[in-house]
Formats: structure tokens, C-alpha cells, sequence
């Protein structure tokens, strides 16, 4: 396939416009396609004007989309609308979708989480977990793949390869999050309001917010036993970004230097997962626009344990950046083509 068709679903939210303005450096796409639902209608232009000046197909519904026209689909809608919607597209496409709703494995667990049982059951168990640097064979030969949630990409790329060689502990793992309003997307909220978000920030959905399960799920498969972490997400004012600080005990004989090595080793050939030399810690602005996670290792003044640190722009890493290099290694083409951007700083 000399060219890549691609059909955005979602297009006028913020992953969508995330992945259009990706797109538009990806040498090997063309934007066929771009849905929307209360924006339907209008310009791509017209609603997000910075990137007006790109020849995009008009907002459209879903159902208007000419899917013989098409060979791969993103798919950026709110979870719970999008098992449905993925269910009756044609066989020939294939599909990386941003949204939670074929990241849990079990059916009983999806229910209990989510408040209802999934409607396409048979594809939940067809999705492979796109968590890339740590899937390539598997993202290579899926037709779907349900992209990593923010707060898991930022949490499992550190901590994975360390429970899968056994350097730490997996009885004792906490996750200390924080993450950028973009996070909770486009449509307006509450919570989303400036008045709400500025000049403070707050825990929220403690010890009980959907992306802990996705998380433990993860990491039992890393560790080859079930896994419970602590995981805590809190709203800070900024736009984008997310920042885990996770605190793990150490196997017997390990240090902090040897996590720092193993993780080295691991992404060794990995360009967008980066670990920092002693001493280094990431910042949210080190990522900013990037396709990059970096990884901090330190030795915690309590001995026998270790503290991680990453960054990852959580709707680039975090989710549409994840989604194009699925994208790449779902049709065989390079990993890191259109994401070769380095941040935007300061
Ligand atoms: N924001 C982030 O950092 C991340 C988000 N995600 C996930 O990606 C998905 C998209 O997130 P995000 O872009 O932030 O969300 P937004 O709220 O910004 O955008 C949602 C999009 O879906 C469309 N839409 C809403 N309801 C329907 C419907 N019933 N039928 C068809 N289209 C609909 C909206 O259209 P309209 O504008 O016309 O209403 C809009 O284009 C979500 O599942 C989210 O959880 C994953 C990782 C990170
Ligand atoms: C700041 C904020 O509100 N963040 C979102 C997570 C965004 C995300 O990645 O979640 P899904 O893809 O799993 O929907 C939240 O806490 O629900």
C-alpha cells in the first residue's frame, strides 16, 4: 500500500486534532475522512483554525463516511460510544482506537468498571494492548488495537520491564500522577472550567479511578502473578502533560543504578522512550508535542527502595502519537514516521 487512507473518527476533539496535526507530516497518509458529531458540518478549519491552512475533508457523521474508500481508521470518541460504532465498520479496515473500551481484557472486569457489559465481546477479545515499545510483534499482526489509556503509558513503560526481570518488588508499587487539562478532553465540564482548574490542584477519583485496573492488568501479565498498585491521578493546571512519580521496593541485591541499567537495556533502540543519566529528572516541558517518554531512576533515602519518575505529553505519548506509531507497525511501515518532532519548549 503505496498510500494510507485514513478516517479520523472524533476529529473535532482534542486527540483528533492532535492526530490530524501528526498526520500532516506523515509522508505515507491522506486524510480521507473526519468525523465529528455536534460539530458535523463545519470545516475542520472552522473549528480548530491553527490548522486551517491543511486540505482536510469537512466535518462529517459517522454514517456519512464512504468506508470502500478507506484502509485505516483512528478512532478518538468517548468510551462507551465507541464498542459499538467499531463493531459495524467493514472487515477490511484496520483500527487503532484511542478510547478505553477494548484496553480490559475480561468481560466481567470491563462491566464492573465501566457500569455496563461490553457489546462486542468478541472483538474486546481480539484487540491487542498497543502499549508499543512493549508489543511490536503483537501491534504488528493486530487489525485492532486499543491505544494504552494516558496514565498507564506513563506508568507501565518504567515499571513493566523492571517487574518482568523481577528487580522489584510487585506487592509494593505506588503511582503518583499528575496530568494537564486536555486530559479530560474537549467537551465542556465543570470541572474543566479555568476557574475550576487554575491557581490549584487536587487528587481525584482516589483509589478508585478506571485506569487502575488497566494498569494492574498490565503489570500481573509483566510480573506472571496478580498485581495490585497504588495508583493516584491528581488535575493540575496546565494543558498538557503528565507526570508519574511511582515509588517501588527493591528485589534483594537490586539498586537503583541496576533499574536505570535494565530499563536502558530494554529500550535500548527505542527512540521515543528515553532514560536519563543519574541525577536527571524528566519535566512535563521536556515532552511537550513529542512522541517521548523519559524516565528518571533514583535510590530513595529509605534504603531498599527506588523512585521512577516519567514524562509524557499525554495526548501525543499518551495517545495520538501512541496511535500513529501503532498505526506505523500495523502496516509494516517504520515506527517513527511523522513523529520524528521534537518538543516544543520552553
Ligand atoms: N485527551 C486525552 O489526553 C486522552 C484521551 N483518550 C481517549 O480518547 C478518546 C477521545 O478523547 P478526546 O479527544 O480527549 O475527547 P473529546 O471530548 O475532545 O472529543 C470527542 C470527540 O468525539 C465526538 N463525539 C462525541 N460523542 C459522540 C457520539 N455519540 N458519536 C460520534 N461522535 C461523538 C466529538 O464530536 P463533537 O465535538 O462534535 O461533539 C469529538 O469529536 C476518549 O475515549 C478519551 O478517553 C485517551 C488518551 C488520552
Ligand atoms: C485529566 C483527566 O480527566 N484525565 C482523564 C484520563 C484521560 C485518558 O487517557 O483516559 P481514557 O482514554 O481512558 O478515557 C481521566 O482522569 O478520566
Amino acid at each position: 500500500m503505496s498510500e494510507v487512507r485514513v478516517v479520523i473518527l472524533g476529529a473535532s476533539g482534542y486527540t483528533g486534532a492532535e492526530l490530524v496535526r501528526l498526520l500532516a507530516g506523515h509522508p505515507r497518509v491522506r486524510i480521507v475522512a473526519l468525523t465529528a458529531d455536534r460539530k458535523a458540518g463545519q470545516p475542520f478549519g472552522a473549528v480548530f483554525p491553527h490548522l486551517a491552512g491543511l486540505d482536510l475533508p469537512d466535518l462529517v457523521t459517522v454514517d456519512q463516511v464512504d468506508w470502500s474508500a478507506a484502509d485505516f481508521v483512528f478512532c478518538g470518541l468517548p468510551h462507551g460510544t465507541t464498542q459499538e460504532i467499531i463493531a459495524g465498520l467493514p472487515a477490511h479496515l484496520k483500527i487503532c482506537d484511542l478510547s478505553a473500551d477494548f484496553r480490559l481484557a475480561d468481560p466481567a472486569l470491563y462491566a464492573d468498571i465501566y457500569g455496563h457489559p461490553h457489546r462486542a465481546v468478541d472483538l474486546q477479545a481480539e484487540a491487542v494492548y498497543g502499549l508499543s515499545e512493549l508489543a511490536r510483534a503483537a501491534v504488528a499482526s493486530a487489525r485492532l488495537v486499543a491505544n494504552p489509556g494516558c496514565y498507564p503509558t506513563a506508568s507501565l513503560l518504567p515499571l513493566m520491564p523492571l517487574l518482568g526481570r523481577g528487580l522489584i518488588d510487585p506487592a509494593d508499587i505506588t503511582i503518583d500522577a499528575k496530568s494537564g487539562v486536555t486530559g479530560a478532553g474537549r467537551a465542556a465540564k465543570e470541572g474543566s472550567l479555568h476557574a475550576e482548574v487554575s491557581e490549584g490542584f487536587h487528587a481525584y477519583a482516589i483509589a478508585s479511578h478506571r485506569h487502575g485496573p488497566e494498569i494492574d492488568q498490565l503489570l500481573s501479565r509483566a510480573a506472571g502473578g496478580v498485581v495490585t498498585a497504588g495508583f493516584t491521578p491528581h488535575l493540575v493546571p496546565m494543558n498538557r502533560g503528565i507526570l508519574a512519580t511511582t515509588y517501588v521496593r527493591l528485589a534483594e541485591g537490586v539498586d537503583a543504578d541496576g533499574l536505570r541499567g535494565a530499563l536502558a537495556e530494554t529500550y535500548d533502540g527505542s527512540p521515543f522512550v528515553r532514560v536519563l543519566p543519574p541525577g536527571q529528572a524528566p519535566h512535563t516541558r521536556h515532552v511537550r508535542g513529542a512522541n517521548l517518554c523519559l524516565i528518571g531512576v533514583f535510590a530513595d533515602r529509605r534504603p531498599g527502595r527506588a523512585i521512577l519518575v516519567s514524562a509524557i505529553d499525554n495526548l501525543v505519548k499518551g495517545a495520538s502519537g501512541q496511535a500513529i506509531q501503532n498505526m506505523n507497525l500495523m502496516l509494516g511501515l517504520p515506527e517513527t514516521l511523522g513523529l520524528e518532532q521534537p518538543p516544543l519548549f520552553p
